[in-house]
């Protein structure tokens, strides 16, 4: 099984492209970067030679130049966590118009001569899906992004201490933008298939703050650490697994809605989906509750607000 990786050079790029070299059903990692990053990628690839040495594993792994993306063709997911940093400073709207450019050359590029699944990592990761899907010309359920899907992991480790329970017993999800306007499921979340309001404790459940911590954990950890590869790395490569062992898993992910949930339509957001081997098998019709729809139908609003600024770039 082959994947490429374009923007490999950077953190998640580097740390998803080691998780996956790994992974044993994987066979064959393209490292792709600027020219500039080449030096990188090769000292990189070294690096996980080792890796692998040490666990007595091969794979190929190979380097190219963002020059020549036909490399990616044969290759059945293409990650994309190529772009412009956010800093401490900008939301991820902010980036928007910037990573447009890279992202819509790149999946130009690369759909000329390749069929593959794109799977959006950049920020704001809402509006980079729908760029890559509206580029490539690709059908939807091959084009998806990152979305909430840590945001919901976070979301999840939060309750499960809060409760003092295990991680594993926690369902939970957060649907809508990669952002400030997330909107996290209560009304789907349960410990151990107990709705969470029905357990005890769940009158003090500090909800506002669990949320903040949520929503400002990627500028966190940029502020303490300068960036976060672990999480987004490791919640890529469930997704990657997902798709390659078509487990049919209900994931919240960056999806193209055209009119599953209450109507809403043409925008990439995060919405419950089932992620087999065709990528996106579909987009789950799900009812929340009055309060969490008219939160997702603003976050619809800023996504849209915003793909509007860079439908055009
Ligand atoms: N969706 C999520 O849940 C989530 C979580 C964390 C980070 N992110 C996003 O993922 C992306 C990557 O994050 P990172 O920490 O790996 O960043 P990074 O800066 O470490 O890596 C970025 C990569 O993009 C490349 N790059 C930079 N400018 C470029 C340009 N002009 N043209 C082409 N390539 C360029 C770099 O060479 C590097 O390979 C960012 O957009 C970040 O905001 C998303």
């Amino acid at each position: 099984m082959k994947v490429s990786v374009i923007g490999a050079s950077g953190r998640i790029g580097s740390m998803v492209s080691f998780l996956l070299a790994k992974e044993p059903y994987i066979n064959h990692i393209n490292l792709i970067s600027r020219e500039k990053s080449l030096n990188k990628l090769k000292g990189i690839k070294m690096d996980i030679y080792d890796a692998l040495a040490a666990e007595g594993r091969d794979a190929e792994i190979e380097v190219h130049s963002e020059k020549d993306l036909s490399v990616v063709d044969g290759s059945e997911i293409t990650i994309i966590p190529a772009g412009v940093p956010r800093n401490d400073k900008m939301s991820r709207l902010d980036l928007a118009k910037e990573n447009a450019k890279i992202v819509k050359n790149y999946v130009r590029n690369l759909s000329k001569t390749c069929d593959t699944k794109l799977f959006m990592i950049t920020n704001p990761v809402d509006v980079m899906t729908q760029k890559a899907l509206v580029e490539s010309g690709y059908e939807k359920n091959q084009v998806f992004g990152l979305g909430t899907h840590l945001d919901s992991m976070r979301f999840k480790v939060a309750i499960a201490k809060y409760f003092g329970v295990h991680i594993d017993d926690v369902r939970t999800r957060i649907i809508g933008e990669h952002g400030d306007t997330m909107v996290p499921l209560l009304s789907a979340t349960a410990i151990g298939g107990i709705p969470i309001n029905r357990l005890p404790g769940f009158e003090n459940l500090p909800y506002q703050k669990i949320v903040d911590f949520v929503k400002n954990g990627g500028k966190r950890i940029i502020e303490l650490k300068g960036g976060s590869e672990y999480g987004p790395a490791s919640a890529i490569v469930n997704v990657v697994k997902c798709i390659i062992h078509n487990d049919k898993r209900l994931l919240t992910l960056s999806a193209y809605l055209d009119g599953e949930i209450d109507g809403i339509k043409d925008v990439c957001i995060g919405a419950p989906v089932v992620v087999g081997k065709n990528g996106i098998e579909e987009v789950v019709p799900i009812k929340i509750s009055d309060d969490e729809f008219k939160a997702f139908k603003h976050s619809v609003e800023v996504v849209k607000n915003c793909w509007n600024e860079v439908k055009d770039i």
